[in-house]
């Protein structure tokens, strides 16, 4: 007995002392032969990723704020995980997210994983694997493609108009958050299947499933640094979400739309359906049967959804924010758009908004100041990269195959290149051409933003229509707004 149990603690140690004596010998690698090991940062974060793990997962996403601080105390590029180097020098973001014909940017695993929308395009990891899968959508977000929405977006800011009337006659505080989600994503839904949730209908403008979206966009750190939660989470049966996750309930129910529609739209006879619906068009591509599986579609449904919901609500939060916050700014806007439309009620049309410098410098400053995607946009190179830090006199070399990313919050508030980075003054957008140069807010490159003119449409034109109707709120009488304080934001 007594040698059985002086066995099991002699087995206990070593075992202990072995994985100690790997932490001890990883963490030593991780500082001093690893390739990254010159890049400059915290020593902890170039330890462990259990330092980013605090800051994303223990206080919720918080990791691009300590990068910000990183970048200020470090230079233009820093180590922030044992495998992983971040930028903030627009000078260099052509080289990190080049031109499909210049060189391959492959998409991190991980990155998926955290999507939970495995298959997915942005899940997709390699370069020509994802060409092929975004080639078959590409075609949708065209110029001329999203022109012939113009009356599907103009009748979707009608019904916003509508809602806030009814709000006005029955005395309903209405917030404007859900109002544009609800906006943004009836239109995005009926452009993929020819059906939607019509939100814009629901009394509570579908609040139930985008804060289940908001629920899942934060478990994504879990899911990135822990993948096997966020593949329970997919492949949880009803039962188990409707009594142990009833946040994320409504975005499960949802899933199952997606398959049922991307089944519908499958078997339909409808050649418009074919034709004029986004997964009309994916069923019928060239992409490969393993390419159009059920699952695969309701994923990249997801993806396309997710990503064109809450990014334009967001923009057009923060605009009307800022807009009714700087009156001055909001009366050179608004002068613009009464040349243009002269009529307070009518939802102008794209032709009129086309050319109006000022009012679309509004929108570019908006997402500048408050970027709809706040994650660092993860790429990896299949070949090294090499980057001259000027300041320092430094030159490092990011091997291939090391996880590299920015963040346009960080980047879009950097002094050294827009001065009085926190101010919202649209004119020197209007004239300075050149700061576009450092403009990350729909990223860059292949995988940069497919939705870029939906969202500038869908944005612009309500936009308007919003300013064109309503007066800030100074105890006048008629159509206005009330800005509430920063931290409540726009209600
Ligand atoms: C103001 C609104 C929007 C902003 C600021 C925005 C921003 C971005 C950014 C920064 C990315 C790159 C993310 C990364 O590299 O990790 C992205 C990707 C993407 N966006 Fe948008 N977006 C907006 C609206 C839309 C809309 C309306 C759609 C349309 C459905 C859309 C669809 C997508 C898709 C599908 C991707 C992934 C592209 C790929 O992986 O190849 N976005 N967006």
């Amino acid at each position: 007995m007594y040698q059985a149990d002086d066995f099991k603690l002699k087995a206990v140690s070593f075992a202990g002392t072995v994985v100690l004596g790997y932490a001890f010998c990883l963490g030593l690698y991780r500082l001093t032969l690893h390739p990254l090991s010159k890049v400059p940062g915290p020593r902890l974060a170039a330890l462990t990723s259990w330092y980013e793990i605090y800051y994303d997962v223990w206080l919720g996403g918080q990791y691009f704020r300590s990068i910000a601080r990183m970048h200020k105390k470090y230079g233009p590029v820093v180590r922030i995980s044992p495998n992983e180097v971040h930028f903030n020098d627009p000078d260099f973001i052509d080289v990190l997210y080049p031109g499909a014909a210049e060189r391959k940017t492959n998409r991190p695993v991980m990155v998926g994983k955290r999507s939970g929308t495995p298959d997915s395009m942005t899940a997709t990891e390699d370069h020509d694997m994802h060409r092929r899968r975004r080639a078959v959508l590409n075609p949708f977000f065209s110029v001329a493609r999203v022109r012939k929405l113009e009356p599907v977006i103009r009748q979707h800011a009608d019904k916003v108009l509508h809602r806030l009337e009814q709000a006005s006659i029955s005395g309903e505080p209405m917030e404007m958050n859900p109002l544009f989600k609800a906006y943004a994503s009836d239109i995005i839904v009926q452009y993929a299947f020819g059906d939607c949730f019509h939100f814009l209908y629901d009394p509570q403008c579908g609040k139930p499933y985008f804060k289940a979206v908001d629920m899942f966009f934060a478990l994504n750190h879990v899911f990135g640094h822990w993948p096997w939660i966020g593949f329970l989470v997919r492949i949880a049966p009803g039962w188990v979400m409707r009594n142990f996750g009833p946040s994320l309930r409504e975005m499960w129910e949802k899933k199952l739309w997606w398959i049922t529609k991307v089944r519908e739209v499958r078997n339909s006879n409808d050649p418009d359906r074919v034709k004029s619906t986004i997964f009309g068009g994916v069923l019928n591509s060239t992409l490969p049967d393993e390419d159009k599986t059920d699952l695969r579609l309701a994923n990249e449904t997801q993806l396309v959804v997710f990503a064109g919901e809450g990014t334009t609500a967001h923009t057009l939060t923060a605009a009307m924010f800022e807009l009714y916050s700087h009156p001055t700014i909001l009366a050179t806007a608004k002068s613009e758009l009464i040349s243009a439309n002269p009529h307070p009620t009518a939802i102008p049309t794209f032709a009129q908004l086309d050319g109006l410098a000022f009012f679309n410098a509004v929108v570019t400053k908006t997402i500048r100041l408050h970027p709809g995607v706040v994650n660092r946009q993860w790429r990896y190179s299949p070949e090294p990269i090499v980057y001259r830090d000027a300041q320092r006199g430094a030159e490092y070399v990011i091997p291939a195959g090391v996880t590299y990313g920015m963040t346009p919050t960080i980047l879009h508030r950097t002094a050294e290149v827009f001065t009085d980075p926190g101010a919202f003054g649209p004119q020197r957008w209007v004239e300075n051409a050149k700061l576009s140069r450092a403009f990350m807010g729909f990223s860059r490159g292949p995988r940069g933003c497919i939705g870029i003119n939906l969202a500038r449409r869908e944005i612009s034109v309500l936009l308007a229509s919003l300013l064109r109707k309503y007066e800030l709120y100074a105890g006048q009488e008629g159509c206005t707004f009330e800005v509430l304080s920063q931290h409540e934001g726009v209600k």
